[in-house]
C-alpha cells in the first residue's frame, strides 16, 4: 500500500514525536506527518537504521526528521529523549506511543526477569514518555497522543502472554490519561492494528501459510501494510477527530 492521498491542513507544522520510528509502522508514520508538512522527531534504539530512514526519506519528503537514539526502558533516557525533541521541535503537539517488541515466549519459559522485560518495551514506556511531553502540549494549547496497542490481547495467542499484558494493559492507561488530560485539551486514544505484514515481521514470525489463514478471517482479502495506520492516526491526530478522546480504534481489515 502507498501513503492516505488525504490532506490535514492543520498538521503543518505541527511537533510531532514517534517512537519506534526506526521501521516498519514507526518509520511509515514518520514519512506520513512529514508528508503533511509537521515538524517530526523519532526515538528509537535501533541507530544504525534509524539513519539510514533519515537518508532515504529526505529526499523523499523534502524534510530531514530528527533522530533521536535513546532505549525506552530506561526512564532516564526517555527524559532526556523527549527533552532533544523539545529542544528540536519546540512544543509537541501529537505524540505517537508506537515503540514494542513483540517477543514469543512459552507459558513454562517467562521468567520475573522476562516478564518485567516485556512490560518495560511494551508498557511502561507509554507512560513515561506521555508524562514528560503533556507539559510541552499543555504549552503548545493542547495535543493528541497516541497509543499503540494490539487485537492480539483479544486472540488466542497464548504465545504472547507478557505481550498481550501490556497490549491490554494500554488500553487502561489510554483511558486513565485521557481522563487526566482532558481538562489540558490533550486527547489521548488508542490504536488496535490486526496481522500488518512488516519486515520485521516477516522475517521472524509470518510466513505464507498465517498470511492466508489471518487473510481468511479478515474481511478485507489483502495484506495489511504499515502504510495502512497512517491515515487512522493522522485522523487522530488532527483536529478532524476534535471530540474524540479516551476511545480505541481498531484497524485489522474486519477479523471476525
Ligand atoms: N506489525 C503488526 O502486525 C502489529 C500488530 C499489532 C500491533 N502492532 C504494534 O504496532 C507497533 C509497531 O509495530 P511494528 O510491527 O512496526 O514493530 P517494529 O519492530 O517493526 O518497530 C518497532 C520499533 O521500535 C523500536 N524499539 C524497540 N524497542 C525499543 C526500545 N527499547 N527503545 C527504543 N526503541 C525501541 C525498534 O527498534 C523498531 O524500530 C507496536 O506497538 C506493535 O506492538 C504491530
Amino acid at each position: 500500500m502507498s501513503l492516505p492521498s488525504g490532506q490535514f491542513p492543520d498538521l503543518r507544522d505541527r511537533g510531532v514525536l514517534v517512537t519506534g520510528g526506526g521501521s516498519g509502522i514507526g518509520a511509515a508514520l514518520v514519512k506520513g506527518f512529514l508528508r503533511q508538512g509537521a515538524r517530526v522527531a523519532f526515538i528509537d534504539i535501533a541507530e544504525e537504521q534509524s539513519r539510514a530512514l533519515c537518508d532515504k526519506l529526505t529526499p523523499e519528503t523534502g524534510t530531514r526528521p530528527e533522530y533521536i537514539a535513546a532505549d525506552l526502558r530506561h526512564i532516564e533516557a526517555v527524559k532526556r529523549a523527549v527533552a532533544a525533541a523539545v529542544a528540536a521541535l519546540g512544543p509537541i503537539s501529537v505524540l505517537v506511543n508506537n515503540a514494542a517488541r513483540d517477543d514469543r515466549q512459552a507459558l513454562e519459559d517467562v521468567t520475573e526477569e522476562s516478564w518485567n522485560e516485556s512490560l518495560s518495551v511494551n508498557l511502561s514506556h507509554l507512560f513515561f514518555v506521555s508524562q514528560a511531553v503533556a507539559p510541552h502540549m499543555r504549552q503548545a494549547g493542547g495535543g493528541s497522543i497516541i497509543n499503540f496497542s494490539s487485537i492480539a490481547f483479544m486472540l488466542n495467542m497464548p504465545e504472547i502472554p507478557a505481550y498481550a499484558t501490556a497490549k491490554a494493559g494500554i488500553v487502561g492507561l489510554t483511558k486513565s490519561l485521557a481522563g487526566r488530560l482532558g481538562p489540558d485539551k490533550i486527547r489521548v486514544n488508542a490504536v488496535l492494528p490486526g496481522m500488518i505484514v512488516t519486515e520485521r515481521q516477516k522475517r521472524l514470525w509470518l510466513d505464507d501459510e498465517s498470511i492466508a489463514r489471518m487473510q481468511g478471517r479478515q474481511c478485507l482479502k489483502r495484506m495489511l501494510t504499515a502504510e495502512d495506520l497512517v491515515g487512522p492516526c493522522l485522523f487522530l491526530a488532527s483536529d478532524c477527530s476534535a471530540a474524540m478522546t479516551a476511545q480505541t480504534m481498531i484497524i485489522d481489515g474486519g477479523v471476525l
